[in-house]
């Protein structure tokens, strides 16, 4: 494991931030750098070393690079559990997760900003996707996989922002590498599906079992494979609008990142306040029957809980 020396120890404690980067959103800028960390957990290590950052209003931030910077892990070999209990272990309680989608609906517009409200799984079921495995299983809450209350911290800064959103949308997730067909496409719309990422799962399921607040921001790069009069995607088309979606993405923070600080402080984050030890009842596992590997590392992520 790769412990913090004395002197910068305090610099990778209580990090109450993080913002996750997907594709094209590969670091943060205007931010003074403080360090970097590259912690072995219990489930590997991250994507890439995790950056703590100030930002111009003093907060202390932790960014990752989904896929490293570089972009060398496809979106089935992101190490999630790595990357979520990295986060947690240096104390972060809100992610704000940015992802490059595709639009099924043609009100959402390449480059148009999309925060979901619910999910649709089509991963195939190959991704490491819980922490209680192994001798100790627990079931926790999902049907609201998205925190509201971020979600409309969110939605109250959008007016001021040069980018159009789009509220309570259904996010369909799925495996890839390769892009959708055209069936398949045409399959999520009727689904009530909205955007088409690779990316939401099980990031955010993980969040919920290590008790993190989760609010994903979707920034639209392309219309998929449904529509008649355009192109299907292609990744040159997606790189197309990265560039742009990555400038408005770190704007929206220099708000956001204020903004969801103040509702932490004056505890306004009623789900989160919730979710916190929730998940203490949530093992179903006799204690006598739990795996004693698994409780070690169970611990790294939720200290003292089983
Ligand atoms: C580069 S197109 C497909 C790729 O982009 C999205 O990545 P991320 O969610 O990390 O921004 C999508 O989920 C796919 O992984
Ligand atoms: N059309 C699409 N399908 C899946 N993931 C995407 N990310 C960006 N565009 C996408």
């Amino acid at each position: 494991m790769d412990a913090p020396t004395p002197t910068n120890a305090s610099l990778f404690t209580d990090v109450k931030v993080a913002v996750i980067g997907g594709s094209g959103l590969y670091s943060l800028d205007n931010l003074t750098v403080l360090g970097e960390i590259n912690p072995e957990t219990p489930w590997g290590f991250p994507s890439d070393s995790i950056v703590v950052s100030q930002t111009p209003s003093g907060h202390k931030i932790a960014f990752l690079a989904r896929h490293g910077r570089g972009h060398s892990l496809n979106p089935t070999d992101v190490p999630a559990r790595a990357n979520i209990a990295a986060l947690k272990h240096i104390g972060v309680e809100v992610i704000l997760a940015f992802s490059a989608v595709g639009s099924l609906r043609e009100e959402i517009a390449p480059r148009d900003f999309v925060v979901p409200s619910q999910i649709i799984d089509r991963t195939k079921g190959i991704r490491p996707s819980t922490y209680f495995d192994n001798g100790v299983t627990a079931h926790v809450g999902f049907a609201d996989p998205f925190d509201s209350d971020i979600a409309d911290i969110v939605m109250n800064i959008a007016a001021a922002q040069d980018v159009k959103f789009h509220a309570g949308k259904t996010l369909v997730c799925m495996e890839g590498p390769a892009f959708s067909t055209r069936a398949e496409s045409h399959m999520y719309r009727a689904w009530g599906a909205d955007v088409i990422n690779m990316s939401v799962l099980p990031e955010s399921k993980l969040a919920r079992e290590a008790e993190i607040a989760y609010q994903m921001i979707c920034m639209s790069t392309d219309y998929d494979c449904w529509k008649a009069d355009e192109e299907a995607v292609n990744v040159e088309a997606v790189i197309a609008n990265l560039g742009a979606n990555s400038t408005n993405a770190r704007n929206l923070l220099l708000a956001l990142i204020p903004a969801v600080f103040s509702a932490l402080d004056n505890g306004e984050l009623k789900n989160l306040e919730k979710l916190k030890g929730a998940n203490k009842c949530a093992v179903i596992t006799a204690p006598e029957k739990r795996n004693p590997e698994q409780i070690a590392k169970l611990n790294y992520l939720l200290p003292g809980y089983y």
